[in-house]
């Protein structure tokens, strides 16, 4: 039997609930469940069922949005995010987490967090992504970005230029690569896996007249992982790596730092990206966007990219099960 997925309640002031709503409305969705407070939702307009079990979610979902009930107290004012709400946000997170782990639902599909306030509610983690790891029993995960025409993975996320480049390794583009093949050969059904590896300089260093990076640590990684028999190519100069000829040339772009992965793929396709964590025991994907804040409450918040989210966890949880 198909199981559901698990949406999370995410930030309760900002456009969760409403994406959610439209994404159950879109038809387009697979059939997921919500973890949430079932009156909240209902106050917003949708059809709500709120189910005893996640194995009620498939019948309830041509009908009605299927809801298994978070026992809090959420009160949430659209665009004024209140610490309050913290751990009811942190609990649908794990509970999502601790029904996959079982076996009820098939993947965990995240609404955005908003970051600051959960800080000021205790939360310990930089995102999602550490937090997830966290409850995998301290997975080493990647992030990837996927639209339709590109996949990335910034072997340095959340750090300054300057930190990025300092906390750069041989090690850790093997440690990237290595788990980005083995998540598109497991969840994305790609047999042999083609990975391109982006230079961090002008050129790729132009033989090292423009750095010495490329020939002193991204080379270095691509002999590992070429000794591993993993497909790789590079280090392609970052100018060119994501023009249209260039990318039919690979599966995954490994890239150094976060915004030579994310500028391409924000500029190529803003609506439809989709965040994916790598290397965790379950399937978990999230909208390529955070909680809107400015337009929450407002009806207008586009569902997009919480739709591909849900159709990219359904293919890469049925890769999984195959
Ligand atoms: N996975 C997650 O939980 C993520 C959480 N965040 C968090 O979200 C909070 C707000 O972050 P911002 O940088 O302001 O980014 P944001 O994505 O929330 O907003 C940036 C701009 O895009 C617009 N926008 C975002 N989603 C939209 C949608 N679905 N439909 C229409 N317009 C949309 C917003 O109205 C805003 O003008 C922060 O606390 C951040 O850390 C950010 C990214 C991911
Ligand atoms: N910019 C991407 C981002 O902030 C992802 O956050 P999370 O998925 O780790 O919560």
């Amino acid at each position: 039997m198909t199981k559901p997925l698990a949406l999370t309640m995410g930030e309760p002031a900002g456009v969760g609930g409403e994406i959610a709503i439209k994404a159950w409305a879109s038809k387009e969705a697979p059939p997921f469940l919500l973890i949430d407070v079932p009156d909240r939702i209902r106050a917003m307009g949708a059809p709500v069922e709120a189910i005893a079990s996640p194995a009620d979610a498939i019948a309830v979902f041509d009908r009605a949005l299927p809801v298994l009930p978070l026992q809090a107290l959420v009160q949430a004012t659209p665009g004024k995010p209140d610490p309050a709400n913290g751990l009811a946000v942190i609990a649908s997170i794990e509970r999502a987490v601790r029904l996959c782990l079982s076996g009820d639902v098939a993947a965990v599909v995240t609404n955005p967090i908003q970051k600051s306030v959960l800080y000021a509610a205790g939360f310990k983690h930089p995102g999602h992504t550490e937090f997830l790891a966290e409850l995998a029993g301290g997975a080493r995960v990647e992030m990837m970005l996927a639209v339709p025409e590109l996949r990335v993975v910034p072997v340095t996320i959340h750090l300054s230029l300057k930190d990025a480049i300092a906390q750069l390794s041989t090690d850790r583009i093997v440690e990237a690569a290595r788990t980005t093949a083995a998540s598109l050969s497991q969840d994305f059904g790609i047999a042999k896996p083609r990975l391109a590896i982006a230079g961090l300089n002008p050129h790729a260093g132009e033989g090292g007249a423009m750095g010495r990076e490329e020939i002193e640590m991204v080379q270095p990684a691509i002999d590992m992982l070429r000794s591993d028999g993993i497909d790789v190519t590079g280090p392609l100069p970052p100018d060119t790596m994501f023009a249209s000829h260039t990318r039919t040339r690979y599966d995954a772009a490994i890239c150094l730092y976060h915004d030579q992965a994310l500028i391409p793929i924000k500029t190529l396709d803003f609506a439809r990206g989709v965040n994916v964590t790598l290397g965790l025991p379950f399937v978990r994907t999230s909208p390529d966007h955070g909680t809107a804040l400015d337009i929450a409450g407002k009806g207008v918040a586009d569902a997009t990219s919480l739709i591909e989210a849900l159709k990219l966890a359904r293919v890469m949880a049925d890769h999984r099960t195959r």
